[in-house]
């Protein structure tokens, strides 16, 4: 065994809690995690899943292997194990699938999309294609031009009464549908989102399932020009697209009719209300957090503390033997603040899934009123956890010194996939700022006409009591911090307005403002959802104190980042921004014996990191030597750029040297 195995067997015999345990709290249960298990045993055990380590791929072989996988996984190897949609396996399946994998707009944008917009009938046509992959859809929203401003959007679809058709139309380059998922090269149809002309007058954005590729032979369509948008700085896998369309033909029936109709004599009819239409972007919000941005931080953890452990580096006792650098108080202040973001995150987002649940009950009772504050809540939430994770990923991976910037660490690949979680579904500004829009207007609302997520902007400030580190006191500092911002933007914006500007440019003036308030809010939500979260969950003692220190940390760690605010706003004092400072290096030393064990709980297979310095047996030097071997550059001992580069000078070279030996 290595001394760096060694090393981190240590470092569990040192765990002073269950980690099982702990693995159950973060999975849900003790069931939830023998299912887990299965599912990822069952897709780690499949030798047709099995692919050459990403790090050593080209980008074609990346998206070929993926696409190979994803078909097999969900024509075959779902249905051989019995994990249907409804099964508690199924809601496990996605943390166990290949690092790497396309279709998932497909399966993750599309199917949802279809079931919120399209009728019964039209469910029925395109959900059991979709399902079986014999059609392949993507999500067609963004535009060249426009990807934020949704009104700003150019396609066109024009109703055609004649032959009972809608044409599709991008009249400019700048129009071109451009990034979505699976439309490069897979899709052969697309979700497409589209301004709607009857009879000459717009109706606005509408979806429309427009066929692009030809089913047998999968060539682009008359009409229609489809493509790879080329590399990105990651997601190479994912056929990212762009699709240019001129006088698309489309049945009338294709436009999915669930909120709105044109009928054949091109009476447009609505159904339901406009704001539905934004309904699959408040689906995404709520759910990709969580496999998109808050696992991958799980995983950069994973890799960084164990790294960590094992990694030795100077001295911390003159003359004493070489320390890991985990042990040095500024590589736990980096590391393990971010276990406690994946911690806070990840119970925060359940809340709201939950809550996203029950509002989709209603909804098809026709209820549809919490809508605006799920959309402000998810907007938010989305935003802010996408910042902390990929903020979270970089300080893992610079905190692995150069190894870190190894693509063998695993760390690049996760940057990569954790970065984009800012812009798409959203770009974060602009999300703050919807959620901003919700915060101002109930802001000015009575306490009766507010949801009790909110009360607290309306209600009047409590003073704190007592342990200034406690739970209960970190949470209201976050809410008296959060209710002054609000407060102070509002202000900032009526003020503007009384001196005579017009209420948008009053708006872009307090835009700055506006946006800290939204961040202050949602943190308080964040931070109050994981403390309720810790004193309700059922769990030994030595575990709750695990969660009660990391909740504890997560508020401190935040408050010390930003004290300037909480002094400003007269929340805390220059003594109590001591004693959180303070309060929080003490944290980190109490948890640092069960940094390992808290990383290990989360129970990441090695192959779902694909990290040299990562896996569970902390083999590092050895394995960063083996995927150094496996790299193309080394196939052959000579390379041929080398030798045919570099040869003449060499040989130049050669007869310098040898002629100064002879010299001699
Ligand atoms: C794996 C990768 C997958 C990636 C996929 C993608 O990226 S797919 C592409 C992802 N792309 C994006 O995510 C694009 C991001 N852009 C957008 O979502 C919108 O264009 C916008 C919301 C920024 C503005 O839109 P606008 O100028 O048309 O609207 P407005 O500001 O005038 O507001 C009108 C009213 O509607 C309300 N309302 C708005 N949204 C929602 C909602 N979801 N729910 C409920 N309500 C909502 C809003 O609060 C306001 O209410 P108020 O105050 O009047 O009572
Ligand atoms: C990896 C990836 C996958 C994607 N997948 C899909 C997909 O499957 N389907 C799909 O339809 N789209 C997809 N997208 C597109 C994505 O949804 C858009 O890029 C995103 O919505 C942002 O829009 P934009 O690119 O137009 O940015 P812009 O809106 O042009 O943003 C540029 C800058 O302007 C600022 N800005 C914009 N508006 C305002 C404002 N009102 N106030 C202040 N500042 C503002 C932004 O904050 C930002 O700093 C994907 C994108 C990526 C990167």
């Amino acid at each position: 065994m290595s001394i760096e195995s060694n090393l981190l067997k240590k470092e569990r015999q040192n765990v002073t809690f269950s980690v099982e345990e702990l693995t159950n709290v973060w999975d849900g249960g003790k069931e939830d995690t023998e299912i887990r298990r299965k599912v990822v045993k069952v897709f780690g055990d499949d030798p047709v899943l099995k692919s050459p380590p990403i790090c050593t791929m080209t980008r074609e072989e990346r998206y070929t292997e993926a696409t190979r996988k994803c078909v097999y996984i969900f024509r075959n190897m779902l249905q051989k194990n019995g994990i249907y949609p409804g099964s508690k396996e199924f809601e496990h399946f996605w943390n166990a699938m290949p690092i790497e994998y396309t279709l998932l707009i497909h399966m993750g944008a599309f199917i949802p999309c279809i079931m919120s917009f399209g009728s019964e009938e039209q469910v029925a046509k395109w959900l059991p294609l979709s399902a079986n992959l014999n059609i392949i859809c993507t999500y067609a929203q963004t535009e060249l031009g426009h990807g934020s401003f949704l009104r700003g959007l150019e396609t066109e679809a024009t109703f055609d009464r004649e032959t009972q058709e809608f044409v599709i139309n991008c009249p400019k380059v700048s129009s071109m549908k451009w990034w979505p998922g699976d439309m490069g090269l897979n899709a052969n149809h697309a979700l497409v989102m589209a301004n709607l002309i009857v009879g000459g007058k717009k109706y606005g954005m509408h979806p429309f399932m427009v066929q692009i590729r030809d089913l047998s032979t999968h060539m682009p369509l008359p009409g229609v020009t489809v493509g790879d948008i080329g590399s990105k700085m990651g997601f190479e896998a994912i056929d990212n697209g762009f699709l240019y369309m001129k006088n698309v033909r489309i049945p009338r029936e294709n436009l999915l009719n669930k909120n709105s109709e044109v009928k054949p004599d091109g009476t447009y009819v609505k159904k339901a209300s406009d704001r539905l239409m934004y309904g699959s972007m408040v689906n995404l919000r709520v759910n990709l957090p969580k496999s998109q941005a808050i696992d991958v931080l799980a995983k950069a953890c994973t890799i960084a503390i164990r790294y960590s452990a094992v990694r030795r580096q100077g001295l911390l006792n003159p003359g004493g033997a070489e320390v890991a650098v985990l042990d040095y108080t500024l590589q736990q202040h980096k590391l393990i603040p971010q276990l406690a973001t994946v911690y806070a995150t990840k119970f925060a987002g359940e809340g709201i899934i939950k809550k996203h649940q029950a509002f989709l009950q209603n909804m098809a009772k026709g209820n549809i009123s919490d809508l605006a504050e799920i959309h402000a809540l998810s907007a938010s939430f989305k935003a802010s956890v996408s910042e902390q994770c990929t903020e979270g990923v970089e300080v893992c991976r610079r905190a692995c010194g150069g190894h870190g910037y190894s693509q063998a660490s695993g760390l690049p690949h996760l940057l990569s996939k954790v970065t984009p979680t800012c812009t798409y579904e959203g770009e974060n500004t602009v999300l703050y700022l919807q959620t901003a829009r919700y915060l101002v207007k109930c802001a000015k609302e009575k306490a009766a006409d507010l949801p009790e997520s909110i009360l607290f902007l309306v209600q009047p400030i409590q003073n704190a009591r007592g342990n200034i580190t406690s739970l209960d006191n970190l949470a209201l500092y976050f809410k008296n911090r959060a209710a002054l911002c609000v407060q102070a933007a509002s202000k900032k914006v009526n003020q503007m307005s009384n001196k005579g500007l017009a209420m948008h440019e009053a708006w872009d003036k307090s835009s700055v403002q506006l946006v800290h308030a939204t961040k202050a809010y949602v943190i308080q939500y964040i931070f109050d959802a994981f403390a309720s979260f810790v004193k309700e969950v059922k769990c030994s003692k030595s575990v709750k104190e695990i969660l009660e220190d990391l909740c504890c940390l997560y508020g401190l760690h935040y408050i010390n980042n930003c004290s300037g605010d909480f002094l400003k706003l007269g929340i805390l004092t220059a003594h109590h921004c001591n004693i959180a400072e303070e309060a929080e290096i003490a944290l980190l030393e109490k948890l640092r014996p069960n940094a390992v064990g808290i990383v290990d709980a989360f129970d990441f297979t090695d192959s779902s990191m694909e990290s040299c310095l990562g896996a569970y047996d902390g083999n590092v030097y050895e394995r960063l030597f083996d995927m150094a071997k496996l790299s193309p550059l080394n196939k052959e001992p000579v390379h041929q750029a080398s030798y045919k580069y570099l040869r003449p000078y060499l040989l130049e070279g050669r007869d310098i040297l040898e002629g100064a030996k002879s010299k001699l």
